[in-house]
């Protein structure tokens, strides 16, 4: 498996992707690249692709291969549980719906990652339990007392937090969030892409943010629009 270098988080090449029995490519990016650290706003109307290149990125979806890097990884020449190693190793997920593990307190669900992969555990300083209160904390799920809740007693923003700071826990290569913030009022959607951007930075991790909503781009190093990137033009 490949090292992640320093100077680059995401490249893709001439990516083309068609689902399995669909008609027509839904994806044909001819090239994007991320730095290390960098922080992306991708934009684009429903239905264009935005989620299906977010799982391409991925991997979880079959690809070409040569047209997909995360790090110096081509993402298209791995397979089944190298693939699932290489996402807990090197990439956080949030999404629209958080995925939380519903028993699990918000400090057990943070912790995730750093059970399922050493890179993720070391790279928390050895110390994950203290890494992810630290995270808590930051993102403003102050104290012990939150983080001990079972995620399902939880509001949504306190939950979209927890998600947060799993995908931020041991500091991975790339976060990709798809429509992270589509349940929160315009405050608090500011308050959290705020609080995400910044913890992307202090861990050096880049960052993938697709969203609806325009208003949170000045967040963000660099805004696209999806229908400039995929050639589809959709
Ligand atoms: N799992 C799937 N299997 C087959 N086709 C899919 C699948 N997921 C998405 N598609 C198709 O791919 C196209 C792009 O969908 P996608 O969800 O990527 O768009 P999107 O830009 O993320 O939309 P939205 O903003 O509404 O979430 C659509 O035509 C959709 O029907």
């Amino acid at each position: 498996m490949g090292q992640t270098p320093a100077m680059t988080a995401l490249q893709i090449d001439n990516l083309e992707y068609r689902w399995p029995g669909a008609p027509s490519n839904t994806l044909a990016i001819g090239s994007l690249h991320l730095k290390a650290g960098e922080t992306l706003f991708l934009h684009g109307p429903s239905g264009c692709g935005k989620s299906t290149l977010i799982s391409a990125i991925a991997g979880v979806v079959d690809l070409p291969e040569d047209a997909v890097r995360v790090g110096s990884q081509d993402m298209g020449r791995l397979r089944g549980g190298a693939r699932d190693r290489f996402r807990v190793d090197h990439l956080g997920m949030i999404f629209q719906v958080f995925n939380l593990v519903p028993w699990l307190s918000a400090l057990e669900n943070v912790l995730l990652p750093c059970t399922f992969s050493q890179r993720r555990h070391d790279r928390a300083g050895g110390a994950p339990a203290t890494a992810a209160q630290t995270l808590l904390d930051e993102l403003g799920l102050d104290g012990p007392v939150v983080a001990s809740k079972p995620a399902s007693s939880l509001s949504v923003g306190q939950q979209q937090r927890v998600a947060a700071a799993r995908a931020l826990i041991g500091a991975p290569d790339l976060i990709l969030a798809d429509e992270p913030t589509s349940s929160l009022d315009e405050a608090a959607k500011v308050i959290f892409v705020d609080l995400l951007v910044r913890e992307c930075a202090r861990s050096g991790t880049a960052l993938v943010f697709v969203s609806h909503d325009r208003g949170l781009e000045q967040h963000f190093d660099r805004s696209v629009d999806f229908r400039d990137l995929n050639r589809l033009g959709v």
